[in-house]
């Protein structure tokens, strides 16, 4: 597996020379940078636009309409309610601590991590080791002393502990962070001083919904809610037919501690969300699991984390999910699929890998969680996390609110069940409850048939009982006994009734955005030898321009022909860029293999005496040369994906043109 990020031709990645060219081409910049800038916030420009534009469509296809997914779009901001019952309230930060010295702000995971590895580069570089640059985080250059390594050796057992520590980062809570920081007295390279413990911060921004303030709400820090809560309906809509699918695209936002990274860690992102609605029994099978089983992931499960080894061979889905490396069918299929979707939009294969969550990484109800991490300059990146989240949001929002998110199935033999059964009196329970009767009485309903047991005992002595009830008061409620009956009772059942688990993949655009820029750069020697040119080989698919139309000249001749073309592969939904700029020919390509746009015309003194033009690989720098007609079907094979160029080569008369032929090193 690879060690150190590489280009697509194998040489090393320089990223200060892809950052450059990608914020030199435009494909994004810092928000709001003449005022400064706001860490965490970028704005994409037109070929950013157009890529992340062409990445969403390709999900569209591959995942909406291959899988007749329910489409929506729901609002984000969210109020405060909703996301109390989520548990995002309560539960979605991260630990932060604060240098007391400078004021800094730390993500304390991140800190350890950062300070630990920085010890262990001083011990190889004591003990003169390599030293594999696995993630260098750009502002540490800018803060003083900070990332610097000391070769400072360190004791075998040490650096056992050290490594043991990196690779279950992600597991520490706030307290154990504040242990580790104490234990090995972990400092600020910046002050020389110990940050304070970590407490919790609350990664949502908050915000009041009206002028008010009555509601207070937040921007949701994931589409996810909005699918849950509109579960019924879009049941209803897909004529209670299970399982289905729901999705969403949109922005989240997530008040970072520490932003870092570019697109990577950011505070406002383009999501993609799939809600998969499945029936829990029957244990999670998957309609077209068949169609996927074949497909060969790697796999690095709990246990290979474990035991510290970080390459493990690629194993078919099937297997996988048969020798219980993989839950059940439904995650096995979701994982497959999100493979074929990394690979269709030109993710390189080798630098994909799905990673199990460790069990205290998971959220609390989830079953089992896998992310799609691809591999970059920064080391591996979450991309798309997988998790099954069990029935978790549906019955919480069910509980809250009393709203039916529960499936109804008839059975095929009525069958009778004796069970505990919650009733109540409703002309006393209203008027005695109020406004919170509905929370009470949906807190009471959701109890278990062991609660409903405990509950009939209380009552059979006591004059009330007491519930937990969220929001409400102290939390815990008294239910006087004259309002309520728990007993048990036989019932005939036509209707089976159940709450959904849920499948979820959850991809962040902007890093696979990122990712795929990574791994599609490389550098070519330019003509004469002078400096080596970016480029950017996207698959046809997902460039940003698919065409780039070169005049030879500043010739009138050549004009109509530009323009016809370009109209023509516009009415075709081809996009294409004339550039008749006075640039040489070589420059011109060369400013456009940067773009990442794949295939190149040139009209020439050829094309004005027999119709015929050029037509140049970007990745080959190979042309042909046919009439328009020829060209422009190759063009659309190449663009939706039907030939390649090795196809295109085959079928079309070769040219070897010197006016528009570029060295290649390759
Ligand atoms: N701050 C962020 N910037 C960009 N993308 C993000 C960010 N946070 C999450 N994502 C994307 O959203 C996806 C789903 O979010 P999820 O809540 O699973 O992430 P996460 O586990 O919180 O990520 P991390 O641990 O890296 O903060 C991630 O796989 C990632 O691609």
């Amino acid at each position: 597996m690879t060690s150190a990020a590489t280009t697509l031709k194998g040489q090393p990645l320089d990223r200060p020379a892809l950052d450059s060219m990608l914020r030199r081409r435009m494909f994004y910049t810092p928000s709001f940078e003449i005022y400064g800038g706001v860490a965490g916030l970028y704005d994409y420009g037109p070929p950013g636009c157009s890529l992340q534009a062409n990445i969403i469509d390709v999900w569209r296809k591959h995942f909406v309409l291959e899988e007749d997914m329910l489409e929506v779009d729901c609002s984000v901001l969210t109020p405060h309610d909703v996301l109390k019952t989520s548990g995002h309230v309560d539960k979605f930060a991260d630990w932060m601590c604060k240098d007391p010295k400078n004021g800094e702000i730390l993500r304390a995971d991140h800190f350890v991590e950062e300070v630990l590895e920085t010890r262990l580069k001083g011990d190889k570089e004591a003990r003169g080791q390599k030293i594999e640059e696995k993630e260098e985080d750009p502002k540490k250059k800018k803060r003083k002393g900070k990332g610097a390594v000391e070769a400072v050796k360190l004791d075998d057992a040490v650096v056992q502990e050290y490594e043991e520590i990196l690779a279950k980062i992600d597991n520490y809570n706030g307290q154990e962070l504040g242990e580790l920081i104490k234990k090995y007295d972990l400092k600020n390279a910046a002050t020389g001083v110990q940050p304070s413990p970590p407490v919790a911060f609350n990664l949502m921004f908050q915000t009041a919904i009206g002028p008010s303030s009555n509601t207070p709400g937040y921007l949701r820090p994931e589409t996810a809610q909005g699918q849950f809560l509109n579960f019924a309906k879009l049941l209803e809509y897909n004529q209670q037919q299970m399982p289905f699918a729901s999705a969403s695209i949109g922005r989240s936002y997530r008040n970072e501690i520490s932003p870092r990274a570019g697109l990577l860690r950011v505070r406002e992102f383009l999501m993609a969300e799939i809600e998969h609605f499945v029936d829990p029994q029957g244990g999670k099978k998957h309609p077209r699991f068949e169609e996927v089983k074949d497909v060969e992931l790697v796999l690095l499960n709990r246990e290979t984390q474990l035991s510290g080894k970080t390459h493990v061979e690629k194993v078919s889905i099937g297997k996988a999910v048969a020798n219980g490396t993989v839950d059940n069918e439904t995650l096995g299929y979701f994982l497959a699929r999100i493979h074929l979707f990394l690979k269709k939009i030109g993710v390189d294969q080798s630098k994909i890998r799905f990673r199990q969550h460790m069990a205290n990484e998971m959220a609390h109800y989830a079953a089992d969680c896998w992310d799609a991490e691809l591999f970059t300059s920064y080391g591996w990146v979450e991309c798309v996390g997988c998790a099954d989240r069990s029935a978790y949001d549906l019955s919480v929002h069910a509980a809250k609110t009393g709203a039916p998110l529960i499936v109804r199935e008839r059975l095929p033999e009525p069958i009778t069940i004796e069970e505990y059964q919650v009733e109540l009196d409703k002309k006393k329970f209203g008027p005695h409850f109020k406004k919170d009767g509905k929370a009470v009485e949906a807190a009471l309903l959701a109890t278990t048939q062991c609660d409903r047991e405990e509950l009939s005992k209380t009552l059979e002595s006591a004059d009330s009982i007491t519930v937990k009830v969220e929001g409400v008061g102290n939390g815990e409620v008294t239910v006087p006994k004259e309002l309520i009956t728990v007993a048990k009772r036989k019932r005939t059942e036509n209707v089976r009734e159940f709450t959904p688990n849920v499948i979820e993949p959850s991809f962040g655009i902007g890093r696979i955005l990122y990712a795929l820029m990574e791994h599609c750069y490389w550098s070519r020697a330019s003509e004469g030898g002078d400096e080596a040119r970016g480029v950017l080989s996207f698959p046809p698919t997902v460039s940003p321009t698919k065409v780039l139309i070169v005049p030879l000249s500043s010739n009138e001749e050549f004009r109509p022909f530009c323009r016809k073309l370009s109209q023509k592969l516009r009415k075709m939904g081809i996009s294409s860029r004339i550039d008749d700029s006075s640039a040489t020919i070589g420059k011109r390509y060369s400013r456009n293999d940067e773009l990442g746009t794949p295939l190149g015309i040139t009209i020439d003194f050829q094309t004005v005496k027999d119709q015929t033009i050029t037509l140049r690989d970007r990745d080959s720098t190979k042309q042909v040369r046919a009439d328009e007609d020829k060209i422009i079907e190759a063009i659309q094979a190449m663009v939706d994906g039907s030939k390649s160029w090795k196809d295109i080569e085959a079928e079309l008369p070769v040219f070897s043109g010197q006016e528009v032929e570029l060295p290649t090193r390759e």
